[in-house]
């Protein structure tokens, strides 16, 4: 696997998670290549991470073993008119698009063109990536594109493609909520008088502990919680308070419409 060449169309935000979680994992440099208007951008991920980086996504394209298309839904459809002549015999497409069906990319790309559709997250940027993949295409496409995502945190499949909307909600979107939280953590803590720098440190090392909690705990969340919420004590008056305010229903009704936004997408 380490051979193959793994091609980006669209060098933003995911792609960078993705590349940066690949090199960590050893594949090297000259085996990715990203292609991107961006001029700075190029050089951005050229310089960081030792990639090769190209104007043209043709280039991009013939060179790849996987193709990996990491732009924006409504930027999809336009940047892939025509690549299908210009992709390997047997070539792995992966779009982490949210919303974009593989009934789409086949519309786009051809009946031929094995896709994968993969939902990640931006924490493959430090090797605590989610992913979550389905695809109809042969296996030896889901186990490479597994390759790629397990360098990048883990993976799972899902049989049913209608299940990436919730997918997408949850992990795809869900770092945004856990960021959320921290800022708010870290503002209060600055109100109640503790130094920027202290607040920031107390909420993201919270978060990194709950966080390995939650992965290596056989207890569940709720579990977990309980045990830190003293009767009568300090975290019993925040979390009362917290669901006086309607926080639980604000974090469902917001999921539900990622959700709902990511079916919007699929059109
Ligand atoms: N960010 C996240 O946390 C996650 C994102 N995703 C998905 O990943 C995809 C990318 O998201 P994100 O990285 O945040 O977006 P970004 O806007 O950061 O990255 C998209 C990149 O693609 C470039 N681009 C646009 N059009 C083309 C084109 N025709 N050919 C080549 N490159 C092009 C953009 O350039 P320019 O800026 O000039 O338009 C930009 O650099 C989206 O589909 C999103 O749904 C999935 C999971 C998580
Ligand atoms: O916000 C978005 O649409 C993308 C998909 C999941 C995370 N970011």
């Amino acid at each position: 696997m380490q051979n193959l060449t793994i091609g980006f169309i669209g060098g933003g935000n995911m792609a960078e998670a993705l590349i940066a979680g690949l090199r960590r994992a050893g594949h090297a440099g000259e085996h990715i290549i990203v292609a991107d208007p961006q001029p700075a951008r190029r050089e951005f991920l050229t310089t960081s991470y030792q990639v090769i980086s190209v104007e043209d996504n043709v280039v991009a394209t013939k060179r790849a073993d996987l193709l990996v298309l990491a732009m924006k839904p409504q930027q999809m459809k336009a940047a892939v008119a025509g690549l299908n002549v210009h992709l390997k015999t047997d070539a792995s497409v992966i779009s982490i698009a949210a919303g974009v069906s593989t009934a789409a990319m086949h519309e786009w790309l051809g009946e031929a063109a094995n896709i994968v559709r993969v939902m990640p997250n931006t924490p493959a940027l430090v090797a605590a990536g989610m992913s979550v993949l389905f695809s109809d295409a042969g296996e030896i496409h889901k186990v490479r594109t597994e390759y790629l995502l397990n360098a990048c945190g883990e993976s799972v499949r899902v049989e049913r493609e209608g299940q990436m909307h919730a997918v997408t909600a949850l992990s795809g979107s869900g770092p945004a909520y856990f960021f959320l939280l921290a800022e708010v953590l870290q503002a209060t803590g600055e109100k109640l008088g503790l130094p920027a720098d202290l607040a920031a440190k107390l909420a993201a090392q919270t978060a990194l502990g709950a966080g390995k909690m939650l992965v290596e705990s056989d207890r569940t969340a709720a579990e977990l919680r309980h045990q830190v919420t003293s009767p009568g004590g300090t975290t019993q008056a925040a979390l009362d308070m917290m669901y006086e305010m309607g926080l639980p229903d604000a974090v469902r009704k917001g999921v539900i419409a990622a959700s709902k936004r990511s079916e919007e997408l699929a059109g």
